[in-house]
């Protein structure tokens, strides 16, 4: 699989760090004239701004951002520092309250900046923004930032007013959110349902999506691994920030928090505990989707998903032949009786298609797919083909853009984009 992943890795992060680039760009712009204000930002302005006028093409109508005639303040350089993101948070440094003083002298200006924790990874990061931003500022030749690091209450505060109060579930996984919450579900292990979950938050990202995964397989965690990025979250205050890997796909795992190779043997309650934890001390920052890779068969883990998210969709994981498809049914039907929504049933490794000539060749008898569907009232979303040579290697779970795999996942990535999000029914 070593080279359809890689492919896979190079262009994604490419394509994902350009369009995150773009997205900054404009939501920079934006938000100087006041048209898409960022959470928690005060700014506003008149309207304006980059505009898609055609496709691919921006026109740039935004007012010159205001400096007095007689060169630059302090309220101004605040201003421009709320264009300056935490890269790790995702919000200004001015409404996270990290910016501490700002001194003027002549045209060089000292700015102190607050840090979660004295170790941050992203210091670097932010240096090299705040001194980008204010070097735009006409009159500022020199930028100088002075480093310290917040009280533990400063943390505290900025911690729940990011994340609502120790006892809350992250925003993501709360009713109201947007972001959907997408259960893969299979009754047996083996099936392929770590490799669905990986592989279709890659192809919502191709579709443009913001994603995150969650592995809630605590006893197979295998999406570090499969993710190539097996190093611990940082943790700041209390909040478990998710890893970007390699492939720029974000994601927490059980197994973050465990040494590798090192078996886990928890009990049902110590699990419920962890993942409890896992949807409520992470920093999940609202994404479009959450993918969450569950446990395989009908367990504990799944109810209490069901329980504490009822607006999760269960998408159901099954092989062609019948005794995964017969279990299968039974983990869909758990999902239904628990209230959740079947999103759709995807039959894997069923059949290859022929890299020659495009012909789909059936690997194994049996017609699980269509059988798990039926029988849950729910339909087929795709078909995903075998890759004979898929190696199974770390790092290497992600299908090549190009190849029929990844096709069958950007389908069933456009029809769950193309429903609508559900929300909450009330049970009496
Ligand atoms: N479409 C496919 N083509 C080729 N190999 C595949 C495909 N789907 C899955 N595999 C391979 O099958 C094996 C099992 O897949 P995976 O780990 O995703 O299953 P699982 O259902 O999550 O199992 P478990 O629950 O035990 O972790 C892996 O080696 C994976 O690389």
């Amino acid at each position: 699989m070593g080279a359809f992943a890689s492919r896979f890795r190079t262009r994604s992060r490419t394509r994902a760090s350009a369009r995150g680039r773009l997205a900054d760009v404009v939501d920079w712009f934006r938000r100087r004239a006041g048209k898409d204000e960022a959470p928690g930002s005060a700014n506003s302005g008149p309207a304006g701004g980059l505009e898609a006028e055609t496709a691919g093409e921006l026109v740039d109508r935004t007012p010159k951002p205001e400096e007095p005639a007689d060169g630059f303040s302090e309220a101004g350089i605040r201003e421009a520092l709320r264009d300056v993101r935490d890269p790790e948070i995702g919000r200004d440094l001015i409404s996270l309250n990290m910016i501490r003083n700002v001194d003027i002298e002549g045209s060089g200006v000292t700015v102190g900046v607050a840090l979660t924790t004295a170790g941050c990874p992203m210091k670097h990061r932010i240096t090299t923004d705040i001194r980008d931003r204010l070097m735009m500022i006409e009159g500022i030749e020199s930028v100088e930032i002075d480093f310290g690091v917040m009280t533990d209450d400063d943390r505290q505060n900025l911690m729940t007013s990011l994340h609502g109060g120790p006892s809350e579930l992250a925003p993501a996984f709360r009713d109201e959110s947007k972001t959907r919450i997408i259960a893969v579900v299979s009754g047996k292990g083996g099936v392929g349902k770590s490799t669905v979950a990986v592989n279709l938050a890659a192809a919502l990202d191709r579709a443009g999506k913001s994603v995150e995964i969650l592995d809630a397989d605590v006893h197979g965690s295998s999406i570090p691994v499969m993710l190539g990025s097996t190093e611990k979250p940082n943790v700041v205050g209390g909040v478990i920030f998710p890893i970007e890997s390699e492939t720029g796909l974000k994601f927490i795992s059980m197994g973050n928090f465990v040494n590798e190779g090192q078996a886990i043997i928890w009990r049902a309650p110590i699990v419920n505990k962890a993942l409890t934890q896992l949807m409520r001390d992470v920093y999940w920052d609202e994404p479009d989707f959450i993918i969450v890779d569950m446990p395989p068969g009908t367990g504990d883990v799944a109810l209490t998903v069901a329980q504490m998210i009822p607006k999760a969709e269960a998408l159901v994981v099954t092989t062609p032949q019948a005794d995964a498809a017969r279990v299968a049914v039974k983990a869909g039907k758990m999902a239904v009786q628990a209230h959740l929504k079947v999103a759709g049933v995807v039959e894997n490794m069923g059949h290859a298609v022929c890299p020659c000539c495009g012909e789909e060749m059936k690997i194994f008898g049996g017609d699980g797919g269509n059988q798990v569907a039926e029988e849950l009232g729910s339909t087929v979303m795709s078909r995903i083909p075998i890759l004979p040579d898929a190696t199974g290697e770390p790092g290497n779970a992600l299908f090549d853009e190009d190849s029929a795999p990844a096709r069958a996942f950007d389908e069933i990535a456009a029809s769950l984009s193309a429903t609508k999000v559900r929300r909450r029914i009330k049970v009496l």
